[in-house]
């Protein structure tokens, strides 16, 4: 689904991404482990097209999507829920999980589906949905990312960091999700970052480890 070939990206004149390859099959849960500083943000703003390659190639589907531009990435349906989540604080929760559905100007009953679909998988959303997001909690608001995530990431969806700053029990709940992704969203392929292997080894058919931009080891757990 999702694919990676050496992928080589420079900031600042320093090379940060030195030939990183993935892949991340459909339906396929998918951990990149690393310290901070690895990589691992860097790969993922790659993947979504927000910052130019020095070599490599990212395909989406078996197509070349490495000269497609950002904001007609998501259009491919990759969602992405960056690390600092980007709500829009006076906007309502509903409001907030539609709105990359109005920028991608879905039809109106394609965007009715999509949210009754996330609305099932986490219906602590739908609960909140007449909120402003400005009044959510952390935990909350990392739900609003993942719904919205979803919303447009029908093949791919992009996770960075999702456990960082959760308390205990929300973390929990927010494993069970992903856990429950697979049969919400059987086909779409999710690529979770994360500092702390611990916390996803449980959940993930592929672990890649990042250090200094490179790929250190790609373990299938259960993937072939
Ligand atoms: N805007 C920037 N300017 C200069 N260097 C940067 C910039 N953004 C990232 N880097 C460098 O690129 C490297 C990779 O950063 P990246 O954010 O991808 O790491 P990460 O694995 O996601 O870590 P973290 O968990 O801290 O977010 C780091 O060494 C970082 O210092």
């Amino acid at each position: 689904m999702l694919e990676l070939r050496a992928v080589a990206a420079d900031i600042a004149g320093a090379p940060v991404l030195r030939g990183v390859s993935m892949h991340l099959p459909p339906g396929g849960l998918v951990a990149l482990i690393g310290r901070n500083g690895a990589g691992k943000t860097t790969t993922l703003r790659a993947i979504m097209g927000l910052l130019p390659l020095r070599g490599g190639q990212v395909l989406l589907g078996g197509e070349e999507v490495t000269g497609v531009p950002a904001h007609h990435r998501a259009r491919l349906g990759v969602g992405y829920a960056p690390e600092e989540r980007r709500l829009f604080g006076p906007f309502s929760v509903r409001q907030n999980l539609l709105l990359p559905a109005e920028v991608l100007r879905l039809p109106a009953a394609e965007t009715a589906r999509r949210l009754e679909a996330v609305f099932t998988f986490l219906p602590e959303l739908a609960t909140l949905a007449d909120r402003r997001a400005a009044g959510l909690s952390g935990g909350q608001g990392k739900m609003v990312a993942l719904g919205r995530a979803l919303i447009v990431g029908t093949r791919a969806v992009l996770l960075d960091e999702p456990f960082q700053g959760l308390a205990p029990a929300l973390a929990q709940r927010y494993a069970d999700a992903l856990r429950g992704l697979h049969a919400a969203f059987p086909r779409v392929a999710l690529l979770v970052t994360e500092s702390n292997p611990q916390l996803l080894e449980p959940l993930v058919d592929t672990t890649y480890v990042i250090e200094r931009g490179e790929i250190l080891t790609a373990d299938a757990a259960t993937a072939a």
